[in-house]
């Protein structure tokens, strides 16, 4: 992290999901235990989610998803994680030449390690007096962004000397991340070749949580719509999915599985998948879909799936980050 003195000791919290420490059962139920009692990410009455949570799901679930981690594990560990620190070295070094100054860059994962709360402590010690916190989630679902608000307010609590505060909200429709969106896609095809159809797949949430007034569903038929203006797409060479389903309750639809065993079994033969809504490669990108999607969508007839890596550390996400970053901390430079 930048640490040189520096007058105005403007700082960035880079957030995301967090990962489990190992691809382990027992990593993965502290893991778990710790996102699955978030009641931003499950809504329910909190007696009845402890009981199913410890008496069900945490007795399962860790096995079968530490298998899940097990296929996407790297040398360098969780690739969410180590990419996220890629990002997160990337963007201090954009910034400091961006603005000519340090400005630290401190990573922080809502949910395991490197915690909200140690990014913080860097962030302190490093003397930022203005914050301003980023969390990589370009459309806003209070299950995500507002939770990582609550988490970062709780932690805040603990101090009596308060930094000045922003919050990015969500950056959906931001020009810089939609560029660097259609630019990935556009160059993915120019050197491949192009498919019969693109899925924009996004992560899901329960569709209970749109009806109540989370804006997720609107944001994200709106990054879509505008990647496929941007890649000059029409309407019938592109489709928005909801993937990662938890649960028996009905969630956000269309389902990317299903979505791409109709498609194969309607005669789709080659399709690209995108994931907009994940800023950084994760079990969710590498495993659902770059294994266990490709896999149904060819045992259904299909001949051909192409996975789209997200946007990582590629120099254009950098530089819409800073961007967005430079417009937040303008008035304080
Ligand atoms: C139980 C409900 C869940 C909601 C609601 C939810 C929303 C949500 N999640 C992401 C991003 C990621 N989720 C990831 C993994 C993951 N998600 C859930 C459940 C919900 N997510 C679980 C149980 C898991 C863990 C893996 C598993 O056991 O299946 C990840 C990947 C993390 C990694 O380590 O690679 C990301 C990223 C978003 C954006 C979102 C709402 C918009
Ligand atoms: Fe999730
Ligand atoms: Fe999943």
């Amino acid at each position: 992290m930048d640490t040189e003195p520096h007058g105005s000791r403007i700082g960035v919290l880079l957030t995301n999901l967090g990962t489990p420490d190992e691809p382990t059962p027992a990593a993965l139920k502290r893991y778990l235990r710790e996102f699955l009692g978030d009641p931003r990410i499950v809504e329910a009455p909190r007696a009845l989610w402890w009981l199913v949570l410890n008496g069900i799901i945490l007795r399962t679930r860790p096995r079968r998803s530490a298998q899940a981690y097990r296929r996407v594990w790297t040398e360098e560990g969780s690739p969410l994680l180590a990419i996220s620190r890629r990002q997160a070295s990337a963007l201090q070094k954009a910034l400091r030449e961006r603005f000519e100054q340090p400005i630290p860059v401190a990573l922080g994962m809502r949910y395991g390690n490197p915690s909200l709360e140690q990014a913080l402590a860097e962030l302190e010690a490093a003397g930022v007096e203005r914050l301003l916190v980023l969390p990589l989630y370009p459309q806003y679902s209070a299950t995500t962004t507002a939770s990582t608000f609550d988490a970062v307010s709780k932690l805040l609590r603990k101090r009596r000397n308060l930094p000045e505060l922003r919050f990015v909200r969500d950056y959906h429709d931001d020009a810089r991340y939609i560029e660097a969106m259609a630019h990935s896609i556009r160059e993915f095809r120019e050197q491949r070749g192009t498919a019969d159809k693109l899925v924009l797949s996004f992560h899901g949430i329960p569709r209970k949580y749109v009806d109540l007034g989370d804006p997720y569903r609107d944001q994200c038929a709106r990054t879509a719509e505008l990647i496929a203006a941007k890649l000059g797409l029409h309407e019938q060479e592109w489709v928005m999915t909801f993937q990662s389903r938890f649960g028996p309750k009905e969630w956000l639809k269309p389902y990317t599985d299903k979505t791409l065993k109709k498609m194969a079994r309607s005669g789709t033969r080659k399709v690209d998948l995108v994931c907009p809504g994940f800023a950084v490669d994760c079990l969710e990108t590498l495993e659902e879909n770059a294994m266990e999607n490709r896999d149904l969508f060819l045992d259904a007839g299909g001949e051909n799936f192409r996975y789209i890596p997200c946007l990582n550390d590629r120099p254009e996400h950098i530089a819409a980050l800073a961007s967005l970053v430079g417009r937040q901390i303008q008035s304080w430079l």
